[in-house]
């Protein structure tokens, strides 16, 4: 077995939005290869690391990722070249050193995280181990809460459907990742036939849930206990809710626009609207309540709701240790969103959950809305026992890939594997 890199190589191919995207293949000496993509956000945090994207309108038509292609072609294979692959930190960190920037931007994120996660997967494939074993050890056998997003808005429809981005549901009363995958798609069902019977449109948006012009965001709650009763399953004991309203695309002047409900309101009357709507509905988890820079209103947030909900920081956190610790110094949530290319290295994402766990906290891992068939993150949530993870609706071919490696994972661990169920979720009084 040979476990030094010869090269890695790159290309431009197009992601799930038509965009183009990076994708990396890496290459021990004895010829073996593996290969990873990156995906891309729609509604990024301001403070994520740069995704390098060429100047002008690429050959695909959105902007081109040529730049980053042949940053990993010239100075990041001179620089990682005859390293072990093993030695996860230390490419990470030759990178971070090249790139000498601290959001990446010079190299770009996309390049840096392509090589990053191929040489993970080379890793684990030279070792002759799957991927969750090699990341996670004796200690990758739980398997996560799949939070599947059936009702998309916001950005990931264009605007046309609710202010809120993602209704996600939440199946922690199965007993197994495979039975929750399948009671998923089977409210998923359900939710259609009840808004085709409503003359609403089922067309899906970025994230493969349905994008309905609804006139309030309490309305597709509303959808969502109904579609959970039609197939069986009692809300709040069997199945509960997510949302991530992804509030900083809302946020201006201080204040929260709802266009669907022609409202504009302060942090205090948003998260007391929260509340109304956990009054009415179980919703166990809520992402992005405020925005990224409403750091004050996050603290009035997670005082008032804590003990409710799980209280997930994306845009505020980008998974970076840096903005958690703050968070969890100040108080102000009970988990971080984790996407690998928010902060950029493999390592980076692993310090990250790392955080979270030390100090009680959940990490919610999650996909982008712009993805690729790469499962990465799939692998990556059972090694971590991360507990829950988002990656869209069960539609679409590259959200249901990551479920199906999920459940891939589940069988060939067997009677090892456990399912995280509600005590994924952190709540606290
Ligand atoms: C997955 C999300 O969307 P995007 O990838 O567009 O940031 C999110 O906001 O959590
Ligand atoms: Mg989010």
């Amino acid at each position: 077995m040979n476990f030094l890199l010869e090269k890695v190589t790159a290309r431009e191919i197009l992601d799930s939005r038509g965009n183009p995207t990076v994708e990396v293949d890496a290459f021990t000496s004895d010829g073996q290869m593996a290969r990873a993509s990156v995906p891309s956000g729609a509604s990024t945090g301001s403070r994520e690391a740069t995704e390098r994207r060429d100047g002008d309108t690429g050959r695909f038509g959105g902007k081109g990722v040529l730049g980053a292609v042949k940053a990993v072609e010239t100075e990041i294979c001179d620089t990682v070249r005859g390293i072990d692959v093993r030695e996860q930190r230390r490419l990470d960190n030759l990178m971070r050193e090249l790139d000498g920037t601290e959001n990446k931007s010079r190299l770009g994120a996309n390049a840096i995280l392509g090589v990053s996660l191929a040489v993970a997967r080379l890793a684990a494939q030279a070792t002759r181990q799957p991927l969750y074993r090699y990341l996670g050890g004796l200690n990758a056998s739980l398997l996560p809460v799949p939070c599947m997003n059936i009702i998309n808005g916001g950005v990931h429809a264009r605007g046309q459907g609710a202010d809120f981005q993602e209704f996600m549901i939440a199946p922690h009363g199965a007993s197994t990742l495979t039975e929750a995958v399948r009671q998923g798609s089977e409210v998923y069902q359900a939710l259609r036939q009840i808004l085709l019977s409503r003359h609403l449109s089922a067309a899906v948006g970025d994230e493969g849930g349905f994008a309905p012009a609804v006139s309030s965001n309490r309305e597709p709650l509303e959808f969502i206990v109904q579609a959970i009763e039609k197939a069986g399953y009692r809300p709040g004991e069997d199945i509960s809710i997510c949302m991530d309203p992804a509030s900083s695309e809302f946020y201006s002047d201080g204040k929260y626009h709802l266009r669907t409900e022609s409202s504009a309101l302060s942090s205090e009357e948003m998260t007391d609207y929260y509340g109304e709507l956990m009054n009415q509905f179980p919703i166990i988890l809520l992402e992005d309540g405020l925005a990224e820079d409403d750091w004050a209103g996050w603290k009035y947030l997670h005082n008032k709701l804590s003990g409710r909900a799980e209280l997930v920081g994306d845009d505020l956190f980008v998974t970076n240790v840096k903005y958690i610790r703050r968070g969890i110094e100040e108080n102000l949530a009970s988990a971080a969103l984790i996407k690998l290319n928010q902060i950029g290295t493999l390592s980076e994402t692993f310090d990250a959950v790392s955080l979270c766990h030390e100090n009680g906290w959940g990490a919610f891992i999650s996909h982008r809305s712009g993805e690729t068939m790469d499962t990465f993150i799939a692998d990556m949530t059972v090694a971590l026992r991360a507990g829950h993870l988002k990656t869209g609706a069960p539609c679409r071919g590259e959200r249901i890939e990551k479920y199906n490696q999920l459940m891939r994972i589940e069988q060939e661990l067997g009677c090892e594997a456990r399912y995280a169920g509600i005590k994924a979720f952190v709540r606290r009084s």
